[in-house]
C-alpha cells in the first residue's frame, strides 16, 4: 500500500507521524486545539448577530424614517445570506494552516516574515478585526494548495487540521523547510498523508467537498479566469465535479458583485446526481447556486424519462433546428380555394391570393410567429370587413341602379352618390370597428386561427409528433429523413430531448407579450426610481458608494413587499434569464441541441465544461469537444486536463484501462493515486434464470466496506452512515437483478443515494461513486448497444475500494485481467 508517484499529486515533504512523540503530538493538538475553539467561538458570535438583525427585520414606518427604513432592509437582506453562509460551514471550519519561512531580508520586505496563516471555509476576523481565518480562495491561501517540495515558495510548512465536530483529532504536516521551524516546533510534526486519509474514508451517498486537499492541477481549474469557455477533461475519478463546484464557490467568492445578480447554474445529468452533490457548495460557504438537470431547463416542465436511442439521436442532432423552424412554418396555412366564413347570414370570403400575401407580409416582419400573428389577423380581418362592407353594398346597389335607370333620382340622392364615389367603402373608424365586431365572432377567430393558430411550445410539438402526416411534411421541407422515428401519441410525457425542442420552439413562437412588456417597462422606471431614491437618501445620510448589488436589492425590497426570491429562484422560472456562469456536468452527454439551450442562457460565453469523452454513452453526445463548441466559441475555448485518478485503486483502474483500450484506444486513462486494496475479482453465475447468488454476495460485498461490527449485522435496507454498494447490471437483467434484491433501492431515484445497497444501470451510475461495486454480465452490456463498451467502462469505474464482476460463460476478452485472479480470490459468496 502507498501513495503512487503519479505527476502531479504531491508527494508530502516529510512526514513524522510514527516518530513524532505522543507529548509533542498532544502539545500540538492542543495548541491548535485552542484556535480552532476561539475560531468557532467568533463563528457563533456572527450568527448570533445575523440572527438579531434578521429577527429584528426591516424597520417600518416611512417619510423621515425612510432612509433608516431603507438601510435596515438593506441589513436584513444581508443578513440572511450570511446567516445561510454562515450555517454551511460548521463542519470543518479550519482545516489549514500555513507557516511562512522566516524571511532573510527581515520585516517589511515583502512576503510577511515568518507569518502564520490559518485557513478555513469562510473568512473570519476577531474582535479586534484582526484576520483569524482566511477563506480559503483567498490569494494568500493560495500556498496552501500550491506548493510542493521541489516549489515550496515562501513556506516552511503545510498542516491539515483534522476535526471532529469542533474537537481537533489529527494534524498532518509537510514540511518544506525544516529549518525555517523553531525547535519546539519540530517536535511537534505529525501526521499522516490528508489526501490518503480523505480517500480512504467510506461512501456516504454524498460528495463532500475537498476544500482541504485540492490538488495542484485542479487548483487550476478552480482559479481560471471567469471570461470564456474552459473545457476539463479528465478521466473517471479525477475530481472533475469536485474541481468544478469549487470553481463555483471561487468564482461567486471572486465575482460576487456580478453573480451574485446574473446567477451560477449548474447543470448535471439527473436529479440523483444533482442531490448527490447538493452539500458541496453549502460546506463551501456559498448557498444561492441553481442546480438543474437539461430536462429542467425549460421551465414548467421537468422532463426525467428518456427516448430510445434512436429517437434521442433525431431529436438531438442539429438537423432539428430546421425542423421546428419548419414545424412552425407548417402551422401558417394558406386555405385551398381561399378563407370562407359565414358571418351575419352570408358567406364572407378572402381570395387565396389575398390570404398568401397576408401569410408573406406576416412572414416578412422576421418575428416570432406568435407576433407576426398579430399582422395576419388584422390583414384578414381587414379583408372580410371589406368583404362585407361590399356585399352590403351590392345590397344597396341593385335598388339605386333601379332607380338611377328610371331616369327618377332625387337630387339629393344624386348628390349623396356623387360623394360616395370618391369616398372608401369603409373609413378608418368604421374599418376599426368592423374588424373588431368581426374577431368577437367565434367563427371568424376559428377559422383565421385554423390558419395563423397562437400556439405554445408545448401545443406544437405535441400536436406535431401525433400527427404522421405533419411529421412527413415537416420532415420533407426540414430534410429530416427519420421523422417517423418521432411519431407518439398526444398525451406521452415529455422527454429529456424534448426539452432543448421546446426551447427551440418558445425561440421561434415569441410570446405575443405586448401588454406584460408594457407593464415590465412601467415597473422598471418605477423601480429604477425607487433605486435613484435609495442612492439619494444614502447619499444625504453620508453613504457614499453603496454597491450595485445592494442599491438594487434594496430597490426591489423597497418596491415589492412579498417574500424575496433569490438568485437562484428567479433565473430557474425565467426561459430568458442570461446567467454569469454556467458549469455543465457529464458535458459530454450533451446533445447538440441540448447544447444550443445551455448557449441561450449565458449569452456571455462564460462557461466551464466538465466531463470525459470517454464515457459518452448517449448516441447524441459528444464524440469530441470541438464537435460541440466550435459553433459558438470558434477556436476559442480553452481544455485544461486532469490526469490523476482519486477515487479508483491501482488494480481497479488496470481493469478499466483494458476496457478503454478495447473501446476507445486513442484516449490516455488517468493514473490512479493509490495502489491498495484487495484485488478486483471475477464471479461466475448461472444469469440465464434470476440470479439466486446475488444476494448472498451482496451481503459479503457490504460487510467487507461497512465500518466496525455494523458491516455484519447491516444489510440492505439496514439505515448505516458509512458504507455505499451499487450493484451494476446491463439492461437485460436490469429487472431479475432487482428482483432478487427486493430490499436494494433501484433506479435513479431519491432514496438510491441513502440505501446501502443500490441496483442501478451504467447511464444512472454516471458520475456516481461506491466503495464497492458489483458489474453483472458485462458481455450483455456490451452487446446492448455501440456504446456498451462506454458503459462497461463507467460501471468499472464507479468502485473506490472493491469491484466484483458477476459473468455467466466467458468473460469478454478485454476483462482477461480479472480471470487471471479468479483462482486464488474469485469465489461467490
Ligand atoms: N483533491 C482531492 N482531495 C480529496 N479527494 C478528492 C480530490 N479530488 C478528487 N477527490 C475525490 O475523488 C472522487 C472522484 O471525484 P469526482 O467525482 O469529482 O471525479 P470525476 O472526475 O467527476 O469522475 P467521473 O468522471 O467518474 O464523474 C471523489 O470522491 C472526490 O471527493
Amino acid at each position: 500500500m502507498g501513495l503512487r508517484q503519479a505527476g502531479p499529486v504531491k508527494p508530502n515533504g516529510a512526514e513524522f507521524s510514527d516518530d513524532a512523540p505522543d507529548t509533542a503530538r498532544r502539545a500540538a493538538i492542543r495548541t491548535e486545539q485552542a484556535y480552532v475553539s476561539h475560531a468557532y467561538a467568533r463563528l457563533d458570535a456572527e450568527r448570533s448577530k445575523a440572527e438579531a438583525a434578521l429577527r429584528q427585520g426591516p424597520a417600518a414606518g416611512g417619510g423621515a424614517v425612510a432612509q433608516a427604513r431603507l438601510e435596515s432592509a438593506v441589513a436584513t437582506e444581508e443578513a440572511a445570506r450570511r446567516l445561510a453562509r454562515l450555517s454551511g460551514v460548521e463542519n470543518g471550519l479550519c482545516f489549514g494552516r500555513i507557516d511562512h519561512r522566516a524571511d532573510p531580508a527581515g520585516p517589511g520586505s515583502g512576503s510577511g516574515s515568518g507569518d502564520t496563516f490559518y485557513i478555513g471555509r469562510i473568512g473570519l476576523r476577531d474582535a479586534d478585526g484582526e484576520p483569524l481565518l482566511i477563506d480559503w480562495r483567498a490569494a494568500a491561501a493560495r500556498p496552501f494548495y500550491t506548493a510542493t517540495p521541489g516549489a515550496p515558495g515562501t513556506l516552511a510548512r503545510r498542516r491539515h487540521l483534522h476535526l471532529r465536530g469542533r474537537e481537533v483529532v489529527r494534524l498532518d504536516d509537510e514540511v518544506f523547510d525544516l529549518d525555517g521551524l523553531d525547535e519546539a516546533e519540530r517536535g511537534g510534526i505529525v501526521g499522516e498523508a490528508a489526501l490518503l486519509a480523505t480517500l480512504r474514508r467510506g461512501r456516504t451517498g454524498r460528495m463532500s467537498d475537498v476544500v482541504a486537499t485540492i490538488q495542484e492541477e485542479q487548483d487550476q481549474v478552480i482559479r481560471s479566469a471567469l471570461q470564456g469557455v474552459l473545457v476539463v477533461q479528465g478521466g473517471p475519478g479525477t475530481g472533475k465535479t469536485v474541481a468544478a463546484l469549487h470553481r463555483a464557490a471561487y468564482l461567486l467568492y471572486t465575482h460576487r458583485d456580478v453573480l451574485e445578480r446574473r446567477g451560477v447554474l449548474v447543470v448535471g445529468p439527473n436529479a440523483t446526481f444533482l442531490r448527490y452533490i447538493e452539500q458541496v457548495l453549502p460546506g463551501l460557504g456559498e448557498t444561492d447556486v441553481a442546480l438543474a438537470t437539461v430536462g429542467e431547463l425549460y421551465p414548467g416542465v421537468r422532463a426525467s424519462a428518456a427516448d430510445e436511442p434512436a429517437v434521442a439521436v433525431v431529436k438531438g442532432g442539429f438537423a432539428m433546428t430546421r425542423f421546428v423552424e419548419a414545424a412552425v412554418r407548417d402551422r401558417q396555412r394558406v386555405p385551398a380555394g381561399g378563407l370562407a366564413v359565414p358571418s351575419d347570414g352570408m358567406v364572407l370570403r378572402v381570395p387565396e391570393e389575398a390570404c398568401a400575401l397576408a401569410r408573406d407580409r406576416a412572414r416578412a416582419l422576421r418575428l416570432p410567429h406568435n407576433m407576426q400573428r398579430r399582422r395576419f389577423v388584422h390583414d384578414l380581418l381587414e379583408a372580410l370587413a371589406v368583404d362585407r362592407a361590399e356585399q352590403y353594398d351590392t345590397m344597396v346597389d341593385e335598388p339605386l341602379e333601379e332607380i338611377i335607370r328610371s331616369g327618377q333620382t332625387p337630387a339629393w340622392l344624386q348628390e349623396l352618390l356623387d360623394e360616395a364615389e370618391d369616398a372608401p367603402l369603409l373609413d378608418e373608424t368604421e374599418l376599426r370597428l368592423a374588424k373588431e365586431a368581426l374577431w368577437q365572432e367565434p367563427a371568424v377567430r376559428e377559422a383565421i386561427d385554423a390558419l395563423w393558430p397562437e400556439l405554445t411550445p408545448q401545443r406544437l410539438l405535441s400536436e406535431l409528433y401525433a400527427d404522421p402526416d405533419a411529421l412527413a411534411r415537416v420532415g420533407a421541407a426540414a430534410g429530416v429523413a427519420d421523422h417517423a422515428l418521432l411519431y407518439r401519441p398526444a398525451s406521452s410525457p415529455w422527454t429529456v430531448s424534448d426539452v432543448p425542442l421546446l426551447d427551440e420552439a418558445a425561440e421561434w413562437l415569441g410570446k405575443d407579450d405586448s401588454a406584460e412588456r408594457a407593464r415590465r417597462r412601467a415597473a422598471e422606471k418605477a423601480r429604477q426610481e425607487e433605486e435613484l431614491y435609495a442612492r439619494e437618501v444614502l447619499a444625504s445620510a453620508g453613504v457614499e458608494r453603496l454597491p450595485d448589488v445592494q442599491a438594487g436589492m434594496l430597490a426591489d425590497r423597497h418596491h415589492d413587499d412579498g417574500p424575496p426570491l433569490t438568485t437562484a429562484q428567479r433565473a430557474a422560472a425565467d426561459r430568458e434569464w442570461a446567467y454569469g456562469h454556467v458549469i455543465v456536468d457529464e458535458a459530454q452527454e450533451l446533445s447538440e441541441m441540448a447544447w444550443r439551450v445551455i448557449m441561450r442562457r449565458v449569452p456571455t460565453r462564460s462557461l466551464t465544461v466538465v466531463g470525459d469523452i470517454a464515457q459518452t454513452g448517449s448516441a447524441a453526445g459528444a464524440a469530441s469537444w470541438g464537435a460541440m463548441l466550435d459553433r459558438y466559441v470558434p477556436g476559442r475555448w480553452r481544455e485544461q486536463r486532469l490526469l490523476v485518478n482519486y477515487r479508483t485503486p491501482a488494480a481497479i483502474a488496470r481493469v478499466a484501462e483494458d476496457v478503454l483500450a478495447a473501446v476507445d484506444p486513442g484516449q490516455v486513462p488517468p493514473v490512479p493515486v493509490r495502489d491498495e486494496g484487495d484485488p478486483p475479482r471475477a464471479v461466475a453465475m448461472p444469469l440465464d434464470g434470476p440470479p439466486v447468488g446475488l444476494p448472498e454476495l451482496v451481503r459479503a460485498e457490504l460487510a467487507a466496506v461497512v465500518p466496525g461490527d455494523r458491516g455484519a449485522a447491516a444489510g440492505p435496507g439496514g439505515g448505516i452512515e458509512e458504507g455505499r454498494l451499487a450493484v451494476i447490471s446491463s439492461g437485460a437483467l436490469h429487472r431479475r437483478v432487482r428482483e432478487v434484491l427486493p430490499d436494494a433501492a433501484a433506479g435513479a431515484t431519491p432514496e438510491a443515494l441513502d440505501s446501502p445497497v443500490v441496483v442501478l444501470t451504467a447511464e444512472e451510475a454516471k458520475g456516481l461513486e461506491f466503495d464497492s461495486v458489483i458489474v453483472v454480465d458485462p458481455a450483455g452490456m456490451l452487446g446492448e448497444s455501440p456504446k456498451g463498451g462506454q458503459d462497461l467502462y463507467v460501471a468499472l469505474t464507479r468502485a473506490t475500494r472493491r469491484l466484483t464482476v458477476v459473468h455467466d460463460g466467458d468473460l469478454p476478452p478485454m476483462l482477461a485481467r480479472l480471470t487471471s485472479g479468479r483462482e486464488d480470490s474469485a469465489t461467490a459468496g
